[in-house]
């Protein structure tokens, strides 16, 4: 097994003779830290993209460290940038665009406006879409951002979208607190949203068991094309720890193994899923095990503002295979028709 501290010989990007994919990503931008743009640039350059970041916020640091400074940009210069920049003015053509956290409502409506318009024009281009709205039960947008995600999935050809559970139970109506309530919101959410071709929760937590220490997410997926009807799933066991930045992170992750260099490379959803679960599990355990020391063991230390991506490059390594990942053994995958 390859060790964390030892050099990994890899094969230099130039020999590849791969195309390098573009990406089109509209997330927050932290100048410390590692969320938004901040989380998925790296991952995704190191792993042979061109990414264009678009920066949707500008902040010194991320809201969770409970002070910060900076700014939002304006929907006029989102659209600005987008339209008139990159689509109109330097013709972009883009493999992939990847929407985020946008700050007020008509931000993501001008958003929604260019990329849907592009991806209408050009429908090679996939449209990862993370609904941002909250977590925990709660919003952390205006409550106009519902109305208006409902109307952009209703009416455009989105080819993934990333909710969380919250998300989810938002856009569908459905609460969710069983795999089988989950099973019923993948369905209600595909007949109110058919244009929507995939969708993926990314983390679900159920009311665990008595007398059982260990606390699972789960993560779960549907797919309109093939249309299977079944809706699969992953348990992974849960570290005692609260990320920032891991469902960033995840979208990246998610964003390159479903966009292939090449079409006949493609892998099923589901496959896609367990290289994303394995990378992140691999990423979050080496950032806890960086982040907290003997000397820190308190509940509070446990919180982890930032990944530790930069010490993760190898591990992101596009040419690593998942052979070596002992972690797979932690992840249970199961199928409800
Ligand atoms: N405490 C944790 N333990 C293990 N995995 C985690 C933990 N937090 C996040 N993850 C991983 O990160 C992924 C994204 O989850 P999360 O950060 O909650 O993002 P989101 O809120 O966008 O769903 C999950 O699917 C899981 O793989
Ligand atoms: C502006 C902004 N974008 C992105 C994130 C990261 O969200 P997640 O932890 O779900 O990846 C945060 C988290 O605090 C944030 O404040």
């Amino acid at each position: 097994m390859t060790r964390s501290n030892e050099p990994v010989a890899f094969e230099p990007f130039s020999k590849r003779e791969k195309r390098t994919r573009r990406v089109l990503s509209v997330q927050s931008h932290v100048i410390h830290g590692y969320v938004g743009n901040k989380a998925a640039t790296f991952p995704l350059q190191y792993r042979g993209w061109d990414v264009d970041g678009l920066n949707t916020v500008q902040f010194s640091n991320h809201p969770g460290y409970g002070h910060f400074t900076g700014f939002k940009s304006q929907p006029s210069e989102i659209y600005e940038i987008m339209q008139k920049g990159l689509l109109e003015g330097l013709q972009m053509d883009y493999d992939a665009v990847l929407t985020g956290y946008l700050p007020s409502v008509e931000s993501l409506q001008v958003t929604a406006k260019a990329v849907g318009g592009l991806c209408r024009r050009k429908p090679h281009i996939s449209w990862i879409l993370d609904p941002i709205l909250g977590d925990n039960g709660r919003l952390y947008v205006a409550e106009e951002n519902v109305p208006a995600y409902k109307q952009i999935l209703r009416e455009n050809d989105v080819y993934v979208v990333t909710p969380n559970q919250f998300e989810m139970e938002t856009l569908s109506g459905v609460k969710i607190d069983s795999l089988q309530s989950l099973r019923l919101s993948f369905e209600v959410f595909h007949q109110e949203f058919p244009r929507v071709e995939k969708s993926v929760v990314t983390s679900l937590e159920f009311p665990s068991s008595a007398n059982n220490d260990q606390q699972y997410i789960y993560c779960a997926c549907f797919d309109t094309h093939p249309a299977s009807g079944a809706m699969n799933y992953f348990k992974i066991n849960k570290l005692d720890a609260q990320f920032s930045g891991s469902g960033d992170l995840f979208n990246a992750l998610l964003l390159d193994f479903i966009v292939p260099v090449h079409k006949q490379d493609a892998v099923p959803l589901t496959t896609v899923l367990q290289r994303v679960l394995l990378l992140v599990d691999k990423i979050l355990r080496r950032t806890l095990e960086l982040s907290v020391t003997k000397k820190t063991t308190s509940q509070q230390s446990r919180i982890i503002k930032d990944l530790k991506l930069i010490q993760c490059a190898e591990l992101l390594h596009p040419d690593r295979s998942f052979d070596d990942f002992e972690a797979a053994a932690r992840i249970v995958e199961g199928r409800l028709n």
